[in-house]
C-alpha cells in the first residue's frame, strides 16, 4: 500500500472493504428489516467461532474510497456497517457522509476500539477476548450476546449490568452450538424476561 492511501485509510477516508450486500438483517431488534451490508475488514478479537474469518486480516481486502461505498449505498435507507471490527477503522468520515445523503447508520461491534463515527443505532456484541471499552456501554442501543456454553449466560449478566436501561439485551445462540444453546437460551429467557432471543435468522432464509 502506498503512503497516500496509508494515510486515506487512517483517517476513514478510504476503508479495507470486503463485501457489499443488499439483504434483510437477520438478527437482533432489527430483525426483518431491509438494509443494505458494509463488511469492512480487519479484526484481531479471535472469537474462535466467528462466521467470517476471512474477513480478519485487512491487508486482504481493498482499500476504497468510502465515497464510492456511499454512492452503492445510497439507494437504500438502512446501512449496516459490520466486519471484522469496524471500529478498528474511523468511521466518521463514512457514517457523516451516509447520514448527510439521509441513510440510517447501523454498527454491528464488539466494541473492542474506541467509538469512532455518527450512529443511528448501535449493536454491541461484548466477547471475553477483547472486552468492550468502558465509553461505549452508555451509547448501545442493543446487547447481543453469543451463547456457546453454559457460562455464557453469567458472562451476558455481567456485560447487561453495564448498559443502560434503555438498551435492549439479546442472547443468540451460536451457530455451531445451536441445537444445544437454543433450548438453553428458550428456558433462559422464559425465566429471566428481560433478555430476548436473538436468531440467526438469514442463515435459516439461506440468505446474505
Ligand atoms: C461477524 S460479527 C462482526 C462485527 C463485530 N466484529 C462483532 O463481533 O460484533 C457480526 C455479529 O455476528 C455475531 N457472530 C459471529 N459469529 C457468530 C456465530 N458463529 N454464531 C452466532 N453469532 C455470531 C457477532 O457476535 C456479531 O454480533
Ligand atoms: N442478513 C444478515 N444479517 C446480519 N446481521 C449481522 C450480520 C453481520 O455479519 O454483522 C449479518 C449478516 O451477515 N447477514
Ligand atoms: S469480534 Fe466479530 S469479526 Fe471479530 S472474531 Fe469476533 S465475531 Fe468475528
Ligand atoms: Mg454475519
Amino acid at each position: 500500500m502506498d503512503n497516500k492511501t496509508k494515510e486515506l485509510v487512517n483517517k476513514g477516508v478510504m476503508l479495507p472493504l470486503m463485501e457489499e450486500f443488499y439483504t434483510i438483517q437477520g438478527e437482533g431488534a432489527h430483525t426483518g428489516t431491509a438494509a443494505y451490508f458494509i463488511r469492512v475488514g480487519g479484526c484481531d478479537v479471535g472469537c474462535h467461532w466467528c462466521d467470517v474469518k476471512e474477513s480478519w486480516d485487512a491487508n486482504l481486502h481493498p482499500p476504497t474510497h468510502a465515497d464510492i461505498i456511499v454512492k452503492n449505498a445510497s439507494p437504500y435507507k438502512t446501512i449496516v456497517i459490520t466486519g471484522g471490527e469496524p471500529l478498528m477503522w474511523d468511521m466518521q468520515y463514512l457514517t457523516s457522509s451516509l447520514q448527510n445523503q439521509g441513510l440510517q447508520t447501523h454498527i454491528e461491534t464488539s466494541g473492542a476500539y474506541k467509538l469512532s463515527g455518527q450512529w443511528d443505532w448501535i449493536c454491541l456484541s461484548p466477547k471475553k477476548t477483547k472486552l468492550p471499552l468502558e465509553e461505549i456501554y452508555p451509547e448501545a442501543h442493543e446487547l447481543k450476546m453469543i451463547i456457546h456454553n453454559k457460562s455464557d449466560f453469567e458472562f451476558a449478566e455481567q456485560q447487561a449490568a453495564k448498559v443502560s436501561d434503555k438498551c435492549g439485551l439479546y442472547l443468540q445462540p451460536e451457530w455451531s452450538k445451536k441445537e444445544i444453546m437454543t433450548p438453553m437460551i428458550v428456558d433462559y429467557v422464559m425465566k429471566n424476561p428481560q433478555w430476548k432471543i436473538s436468531l440467526q435468522t438469514h442463515k435459516y432464509l439461506n440468505i446474505p
